[in-house]
């Protein structure tokens, strides 16, 4: 059963925490302190490489029976990948450039189970489309200089004020929060089936 393994997140993110806690799985906080590198720019697989990269920085110092979890989450929009704002002037475009239209949100996840003998490593990526409603300078500009934005990939939170300029999303909606939390506990189940059969 999963709740007899140990579980890190090695994530700063706190919602990303509160979504694993939703579903009733409280981690041990391990924020990774790695340095991140992009080799691709397919979302995909960009997101999985750094979630790869996490996990594997948190696992290298584990007990044996703990799985580790890294994720990483960006937006993709007119075939650019967007991570964070560096400015409330980079929030401001990043908005602007996806106000009124469809953008994707992917967020990587890559499992790490620490065993005795062996070690398993999943990595798997999900998509959710979000679909933005027109936005008037003013209230692009107003939400730009908002704090929100700035710890977010894509430069805003849908969980948040920007709530108001959604116009729906297809796909995961804890994907574009973070964290796809129902598929993550579909592949946390698999590797405790396939550990527990060993
Ligand atoms: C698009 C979107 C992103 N986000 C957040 C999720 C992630 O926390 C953040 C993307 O940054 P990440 O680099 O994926 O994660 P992080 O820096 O918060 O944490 P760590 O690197 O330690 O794992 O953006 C929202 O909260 N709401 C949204 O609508």
């Amino acid at each position: 059963m999963i709740r007899d393994y140990k579980i890190v997140l090695a994530s700063a993110s706190p919602r990303r925490r509160e979504l694993l806690n939703q579903i009733s799985l409280n981690p041990v906080i391990e924020p990774s302190t790695v340095v991140e590198v992009i080799t691709t720019r397919i979302p995909e697989d960009a997101v999985m490489e750094l979630s790869l990269q996490k996990a594997e920085d948190v696992a290298k110092h584990q007990q044996p029976g703990t799985i580790v979890i890294g994720a990483d989450t960006v937006v993709a929009a007119e075939g650019k990948i967007l991570g964070k704002p560096g400015s409330h002037e980079e929030a401001y475009e990043m908005i602007e450039s996806f106000q009124g239209k469809t953008h994707q949100v992917f967020t990587g996840v890559t499992l790490i189970y620490c065993g005795k003998n062996e070690t398993i490593v999943r990595s798997f990526a999900e998509r959710t489309d979000v679909h933005v409603y027109p936005m008037t300078p003013e209230e692009i500009r107003l939400y730009a200089e908002d704090e929100e934005p700035m710890d977010k990939a894509g430069a805003y939170g849908i969980q948040g004020r920007f709530a108001a300029f959604i116009k729906g999303i297809d796909g995961d909606y804890s994907n574009v929060v973070g964290l796809p939390v129902g598929r993550v506990y579909q592949e946390l189940k698999q590797i405790c089936e396939q550990e527990e059969k060993a």
